[in-house]
């Protein structure tokens, strides 16, 4: 029976990674015989100009009914200013949220390639493979109350709550624990328990869970020691437990080991491995329109739909090789460019890695 997935190009570069992503998809749906049908809604500011919302609904009706989901990325500019509660961040937090995507995986792997577009030193980061594991759908992102008051003094005051309750973080240290149990065994769970509360109870229930696996090795961190070890010894992690806040600000850092965040992919998923599948990085529209997005992320993101979703692990496979042998054939878009390789823009490098396939 044929699978549907529902494309949510969005904005800045959204559409021009989203349009290599769907050639890959369409060759592996041809050379697979993955019986995969596409369709296309709006989500963020392209949704916002044409409904007046982020998230129409249209698109989470479409979103709740298909298989999964392909996300390019929201915001930008144009909607920072308009009220907060229909800027398209909130889109997509509405999306997440709704369809219950809790589990953010955001895999950090340097392709051996590109060890000279790290902004660390080769040695530093040859090798590195270590899986972000995120909350999604709590923490300080949702948190209520939230806002910008007037104080009596009429000075405005900014304030957010962060909260998780303990089957919110049971739930995601299962998921933590059990990819573990698929890779090199060791959970860091990344906290800031000297501090806040919130995360003293993450630290709690981390440990709590952490004894139903008694083969994983778990270790516990501050997020500011822990956003300083991933720049000086990286590789000393495998899978990293955090927080909606703090796996969303290390996973940024993560990716520039990788050379640029124009290369890490994401999956985000709910109970039942449904998923939205997206790259780690924004809209960027520094140079959205240009065609020189780095298109590998999002490429990526459909290798991690076809695994986790699909369970079409020869397909994804055979994406992520040819990755590699785009990068083998020296190929890079401008993030990721070294002296002596040859120069890409998005089209380029998407139809390249088609070929590979
Ligand atoms: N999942 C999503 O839809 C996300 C949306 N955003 C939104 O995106 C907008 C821009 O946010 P920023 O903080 O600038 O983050 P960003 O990730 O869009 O860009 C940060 C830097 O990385 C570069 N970059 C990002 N993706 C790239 C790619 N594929 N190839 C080459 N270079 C790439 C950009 O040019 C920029 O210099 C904002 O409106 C923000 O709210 C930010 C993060 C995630
Ligand atoms: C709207 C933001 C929460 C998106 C983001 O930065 C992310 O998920 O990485
Ligand atoms: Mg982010």
């Amino acid at each position: 029976m044929s699978k549907h997935i529902v494309i949510l190009a969005g904005d800045g570069i959204g559409p021009e990674i989203m349009a290599e992503a769907v050639k890959v998809l369409d060759k592996v749906n041809q050379q697979f015989n993955l019986d995969l049908t596409y369709s296309h809604e709006l989500l963020g500011g392209c949704a916002i100009d044409a409904t007046g919302v982020p998230l129409p609904d249209q698109t989470l009706e479409a979103a709740q009914k298909a298989d999964a989901i392909l996300l390019g990325a929201v915001g930008g500019p144009k909607w920072d200013t308009i009220e907060r509660s229909i800027r398209p961040e909130r889109g997509l937090l509405k999306i997440r949220s709704a369809l219950n995507l809790f589990a953010n995986l955001r895999p950090a792997i340097l392709y051996p390639q590109l060890a000279s577009a790290s902004s660390l030193k080769p040695e530093i980061v040859a090798g590195l493979d270590i899986l972000i594991v995120r909350e999604l759908t709590g923490g300080i992102y949702f948190g209520q109350p939230r806002g910008i008051r007037t104080l009596e003094s009429g000075e405005r005051q900014g304030y957010n709550t962060d909260v998780y309750s303990e089957s919110e973080i049971r739930r995601i240290a299962h998921v933590a624990f059990q990819l573990a149990m698929q890779r090199n065994k060791k959970v860091l769970s990344v906290d800031k328990a000297n501090v806040l509360e919130v995360t003293e109870l993450w630290k709690e229930i981390a440990t709590e869970v952490g004894k139903e696996y008694p083969e994983v090795q778990l270790s516990h961190m501050y997020v500011d020691n822990c956003a300083m070890q991933l720049v000086r010894a990286p590789k000393q992690f495998d899978v990293i437990f955090t927080g909606n806040l703090f796996g969303d600000i290390l996973s940024d850092e993560a990716a520039m080991l990788t050379g640029s965040i124009g290369m890490l992919p994401s999956a985000s998923l709910d109970e039942n491995k449904k998923g939205m599948y997206e790259p780690c990085h924004g809209s960027a529209p520094d140079i959205a329109g240009k065609g020189i997005a780095n298109p590998l992320a999002t490429i990526l993101s459909v290798a991690m739909m076809l695994r986790y979703t699909f369970n079409q692990e020869a397909a994804a496979k055979a994406i992520e090789d040819a990755v590699g042998k785009v990068l083998d054939q020296g190929l890079r878009t401008a993030d990721i460019w070294t002296e002596g390789s040859q120069k890409v823009g998005t089209s380029q490098m998407g139809d390249a890695v088609v070929a590979a396939i």
